[in-house]
């Protein structure tokens, strides 16, 4: 089953264009949305919630196309992220009882439980709630109406660490039961790290994958060596080389053929996340 489905999705911008996408998001399972500034993941998650439509392609959300005017649909989507509208002269507890009666499934108790866990009082205006605290009430509001899919675009980027670790337990509680589903942006890598089944990656507008975490970083591999090791045919085997006076550190996404060229020559080890968005960033621009 998916949770999201994307089927040749292009939109285009005078200066960026999402180009082509078709992918799925696997239900019951993490999805982490990476990539460079500017490489398109916003623009994906505003066309997964419904807040703008591709020009070209489909995007379905919980079966739908049309996810922000598709009320049945909309009352199992939990939306995080810096576009949240609320009324910024309201109280927590008078935007509560706003947002309340949209969704079937809300739980004051649970609401209020939240408002504790994350030390939010309900007498804050939300125009006097940090950027932090801004997240964790729209958290808030996501968790307390027992949403089937929760988009999240830099949940986390505000967030300090100990607020953030909690976080990722409870979003790994969340899908426990392997009905709901998450997908969310973040720079913050080791936080994919942590807790994410699949990566999708995103660059210059284009998915360059959505795999399982494991299979990804079991697929790529940085190689570090002598500058001597560096001809036209081993550059060819790189995504992105970083050159430096000692040396190489470059990243190629074929193990065993890395393996079969450079042998005990060079060192070789697992990528990190961030390593990816490095190398293939620092790779696309050199090759522009
Ligand atoms: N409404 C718009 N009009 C014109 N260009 C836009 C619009 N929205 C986004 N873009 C452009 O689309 C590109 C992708 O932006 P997007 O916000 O999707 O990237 P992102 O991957 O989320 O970046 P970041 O990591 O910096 O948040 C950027 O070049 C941006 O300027």
């Amino acid at each position: 089953m998916n949770a999201i489905e994307l089927r040749n999705v292009t939109k285009g911008y005078p200066l960026f264009k999402v180009d082509n996408i078709s992918t799925d998001v696997k239900q019951g399972f993490i999805t982490g949305l990476i990539g460079p500034n500017g490489a398109g993941k916003s623009t994906l998650i505003r066309m997964i919630t419904g807040l703008i439509h591709p020009d070209q392609g489909t995007v379905r959300t919980l079966g739908s196309e049309n996810p922000s005017g598709d009320v049945a649909v909309k009352q199992r989507l939990g939306i995080v992220s810096d576009e949240c509208f609320y009324y910024e002269h309201l109280t927590i507890r008078e935007m509560s009882r706003l947002i309340a009666p949209f969704y079937s499934r809300w739980d004051h108790a649970v609401f209020k439980s939240y408002l504790e866990q994350f030390e939010l009082s309900p007498k804050k205006k939300i125009q006097d709630l940090s950027k932090g605290m801004k997240i964790k009430f729209s958290l808030a509001v996501a968790l307390s109406h027992d949403a089937d899919l929760l988009v999240m675009d830099e949940p986390t980027s505000g967030l300090d660490p100990v607020f953030r670790r909690e976080l990722l337990d409870l979003l790994a509680s969340m899908i426990q039961d392997e009905t709901k589903s998450i997908i969310f942006s973040t720079h913050i890598t080791t936080d994919l790290e942590r807790i994410a089944d699949y990566i999708a990656f995103v660059n210059q507008g284009k998915l360059i994958f959505n795999e399982a975490k494991d299979d990804v970083l079991e697929r790529y591999i940085i190689v570090k060596g002598d500058m001597d090791l560096l001809d036209a045919d081993t550059r060819r085997q790189f995504i992105g080389i970083r050159e430096t006076s000692i040396g190489f550190e470059a990243l190629s996404d074929n193990k065993a053929e890395a393996q079969r060229m450079f042998g005990s020559e060079a060192l070789m080890h697992r990528p990190a996340l961030e390593d990816l968005i490095y190398f293939t960033a620092k790779g696309g621009r050199q090759h522009a």
